[in-house]
């Protein structure tokens, strides 16, 4: 595993990949790969450099969905293969700052020996520092720039934000291509009604940050990992419209040969299967029966 002292330090003489790396997608994985090869030819560390939290927490909070919490990415990317990550603070005063100011604070002091970033990478105030800022920095600072073109899938390049409207669309397996891996839900377990088990299906209910949760409203199947053991499970995502006013978990999950208490865990789910919309249903009858149906087709595929 990678430091993760984030220390700054480390970037001197580095061949760094440099990006938010939200859900450490296959394009990401590929350009860090690209660093890390190079760093290991030229025997010099490897660093996946990034911020501490993602940007769009600072100017898209209001409809922000991101694929991991910033902890699972920092995790993620000392998983790479690199030698450390380091993580800038994300304030708005770093950041927000003109592209020559910004590559001077951010490189000035550590020079890495090379940074390899996507084609159209930008950074810095409003977005306006370019590849070529970096490229003009560089070639003063002795910093080798390496501009990637787009890793592709489908004929259009691989982004979070392309996976982010898959997800959003229920598209778990087309996502799934892009990530390299399925889709994690990450969440607490909390109480919930406990009206579940009357029904015959018991659901651990997980609270999630909203900002937290890219899947869209449905009925998944999936693997859900609570310590250490792995459950098919049963998943709803939205708010149940046939409990809404009394109930407000986003997020429930059915654990198939699950027995014990879950409340207070904290559960994984990798989400491999869209079932079908969240319904409204006009009885708690046929509530049931679609749900314990789901739950057979969970039994029977997974
Ligand atoms: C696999 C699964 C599918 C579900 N589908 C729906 C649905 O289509 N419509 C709905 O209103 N609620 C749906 N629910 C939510 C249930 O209504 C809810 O789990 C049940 O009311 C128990 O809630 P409680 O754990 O808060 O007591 C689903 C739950 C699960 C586990
Ligand atoms: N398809 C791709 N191929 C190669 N490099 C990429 C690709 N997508 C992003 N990168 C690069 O990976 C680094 C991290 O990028 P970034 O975090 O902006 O990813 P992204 O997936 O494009 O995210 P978003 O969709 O939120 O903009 C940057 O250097 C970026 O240019």
């Amino acid at each position: 595993m990678a430091d993760e002292t984030f220390d700054v330090a480390r970037l001197e003489g580095a061949v760094c990949a440099f990006g938010v790396f939200d859900g450490v997608h296959r394009a990401h994985r590929f350009l860090i790969g690209q660093a890390v090869a190079q760093a290991r030819e030229l025997e010099k560390h490897a660093v996946a450099l990034t911020f501490d939290i993602d940007p769009d927490e600072v100017f898209h909070a209001d409809r922000l969905r991101k694929l991991m919490t910033n902890d699972d990415r920092l995790r993620a990317l000392a998983d790479t293969g690199v030698d450390a990550v380091v993580a800038f603070p994300f304030t708005e005063a770093f950041a927000g700052q003109p592209p020559a100011d910004f590559m001077q604070r951010a490189f000035g002091a550590h020079v890495p020996r090379a940074l390899h970033v996507g084609h159209g990478l930008r950074f810095g105030a409003r977005a306006s520092g370019t590849v070529a800022d970096l490229e003009r920095w560089g070639a003063v600072h002795g910093m080798e720039v390496h501009a990637h073109t787009l890793v592709q899938a489908e004929g259009s390049p691989i982004s979070a934000t392309r996976i982010r409207l898959l997800l959003q669309e229920g598209k778990v397996s087309e996502a799934r291509d892009l990530l390299g891996r399925p889709y994690r839900i990450v969440g607490r377990v909390v109480p919930g009604r406990g009206e579940g088990a009357q029904m015959g299906f018991s659901t651990a209910n997980l609270s999630v940050p909203p900002a937290c949760l890219a899947l869209g409203e449905g009925v998944y199947a999936g693997y859900a990992r609570i310590d250490g053991e792995t459950y098919r499970a049963a998943v709803s995502v939205g708010v149940s419209p046939v409990f809404s006013g009394r109930t407000d978990a986003v997020c429930e999950a059915h654990l198939l040969d699950f027995q014990g208490t879950l409340y207070g865990a904290a559960l994984s789910i990798d989400v491999t299967h869209f079932l079908r919309p969240m319904i409204k249903f006009d009885t708690v009858d046929e509530l049931i029966r679609t749900v314990l149906a789901n739950i057979a087709w969970v039994r029977q595929h997974l």
